[in-house]
């Protein structure tokens, strides 16, 4: 078979393309080399992108032994620490994965539903009427009381309000594409002093980890204090050996669940609400949907209404989070489209173009949530939380958390974009966001029992 081609570019210009323009880079590639093409990011390992279903099936489905992951995300573990999920292999993965799940899972994440509904409640009771507010912030304050709650089972105190403002710098701090390149770029992570832009990060974590090392110490000296949270369930987890968690390895692993789990969530519901408004029929149907729906008190029920999960659907396609699953590193042979790989290859499943094929998603650029009604999506055609041993362990808790928000807020708030300017995505760290974040203005309050009478009037 012939090789394919792949841009020839210099390693800094592809890197500069990756960091301040990855989407119209990605779509440039695609369209002039197809569904298989090789990256070369400057300090990085070159890397195959592939944006074909079936390759991508045959990437994710394939033994987990076959591929190393952790070790691609290496740049990681400046902010997330080296002994986060996301940096591990092999057996150390599998145990560690295995002892986080079950927070993020099947009945456990449905008791959350309650509380995403009183947190999205006391974070819009704060919203003036006829004023301005961003929904990306917004977003971030449910997103990260959430989360909060799930790991630490923390909801207010004077820790709570410590961590919150840390956490939230600490991320601005990699917030725009300037402000990101020293993510990719090892060589600026260097701590020249407190207002050097590294040093601020390397104090922001600091903060942050001697607050929660103080949360550990006090569940040791006082175990009633702990909860049914997932930081009591790795404090008491143990190995066949008998040995637990050592205090830095629960700190990598609570870093990498409050950093994974708070902005990507936020940055989903900015794109939803975004679509939401900007197009009046899909705003309509949901309401419409919402409206007619009698038992608004069951969170869980509200979860399974299928306009609004096709809405979710759909916002997580055209808008993923983020743009490629984890880079994969072949051990061995490795064969896939007809190609061979040699080991030490890495290939990357990538969303962003897979979400934008024509021949599965006619019109790849338009909002049409009827999508996802009229057709069910393979895990290698949708795949908005990667895939395979190294799927989101966060995406029902994902999922869950933008249908009830957005189901609180639509029913009980009016809400308009403030601005008619185009959205454009924009690096955020790892992620792709809105620009500016998605500034809404609160027309009012929504009286629901009106809009049933004239939903059945209609
Ligand atoms: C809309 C929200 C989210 C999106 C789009 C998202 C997306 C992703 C993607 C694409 C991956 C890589 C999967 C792969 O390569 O196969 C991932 C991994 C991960 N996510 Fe999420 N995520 C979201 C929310 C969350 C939440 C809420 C949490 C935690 C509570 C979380 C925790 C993690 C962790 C720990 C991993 C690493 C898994 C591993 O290495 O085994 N994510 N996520």
């Amino acid at each position: 078979m012939k090789p394919f081609k792949s841009p020839q570019s210099l390693p800094l210009v592809q890197l500069i393309n990756w960091i301040f323009r990855p989407l119209d880079f990605l779509e440039e590639c695609a369209s002039k080399y197809g569904d298989m093409f090789n990256l070369r990011l400057m300090g990085l390992p070159p890397f195959t992108v592939v944006s074909n279903p079936q390759g991508i099936e045959e990437i994710l489905s394939v033994d987990a032994q076959k591929f190393d992951v952790g070790r691609t995300n290496n740049l990681a573990g400046s902010l997330l620490g080296d002994n986060s999920l996301v940096l591990l292999d092999g057996v150390t993965h599998r145990r560690q994965r295995k002892l986080m799940m079950p927070p993020f899972h099947g009945e456990k994440v449905k008791s959350y539903a309650q509380t995403i509904c009183q947190i999205t409640q006391q974070v819009a009771h704060r919203w003036q009427e006829k004023q301005t507010f961003v929904a990306q912030k917004a977003m971030q304050d449910i997103t990260f009381e959430t989360i909060l709650h799930v790991v630490f089972g923390l909801s207010e105190g004077e820790r709570y309000q410590q961590i919150k403002p840390s956490l939230i710098e600490l991320l601005d701090l990699t917030g725009s594409p300037l402000k990101a390149s020293v993510i990719f770029l090892p060589f600026l992570q260097q701590d020249l002093g407190e207002w050097s832009p590294w040093g601020k990060v390397v104090r922001r974590k600091c903060k942050i980890y001697e607050l929660m090392q103080a949360e550990i110490d006090e569940r040791r000296a006082s175990p009633e204090l702990s909860g049914n949270d997932v930081l009591t369930l790795m404090m008491s987890a143990r190995d066949e050996a008998g040995e637990g968690l050592s205090d830095i390895e629960l700190k990598d692993q609570m870093m990498t669940l409050l950093v994974a789990g708070h902005e990507t969530t936020a940055t989903a519901l900015s794109w939803a609400f975004y679509w939401i408004h900007k197009i009046p029929e899909v705003k309509q149907k949901l309401l419409a949907e919402l409206d007619g729906f009698a038992d608004l008190d069951d969170p869980l029920a509200i979860a399974r209404l299928p306009y609004l999960t096709a809405v979710c659907n759909e916002t997580l396609r055209i808008n993923p989070v983020v743009i490629t699953a984890f880079m994969r590193l072949a051990k061995s042979p490795i064969e896939v489209m007809g190609y061979q790989f040699a080991p030490g290859t890495i290939l990357t499943p990538t969303t962003y173009l897979t979400h934008y094929r024509e021949d599965i998603y006619p019109e790849p650029k338009k909002f049409r949530p009827e999508r996802f009604l009229e057709r069910q999506y393979s895990p290698y055609e949708f795949l908005p939380f990667g895939g395979g041993n190294r799927r989101c362990i966060g995406y029902a808790l994902a999922l869950l958390e933008m249908k009830l928000v957005l189901a609180t807020v639509l029913t009980r708030y009016d809400l308009t974009l403030a601005s008619d300017r185009p959205v454009v995505p924009t690096r955020r760290g790892a992620t792709i966001a809105p620009n500016n974040g998605v500034p809404l203005i609160l027309q009012g309050k929504r009286d629901r029992k009106i809009q049933e009478q004239l939903s059945t009037i209609q």
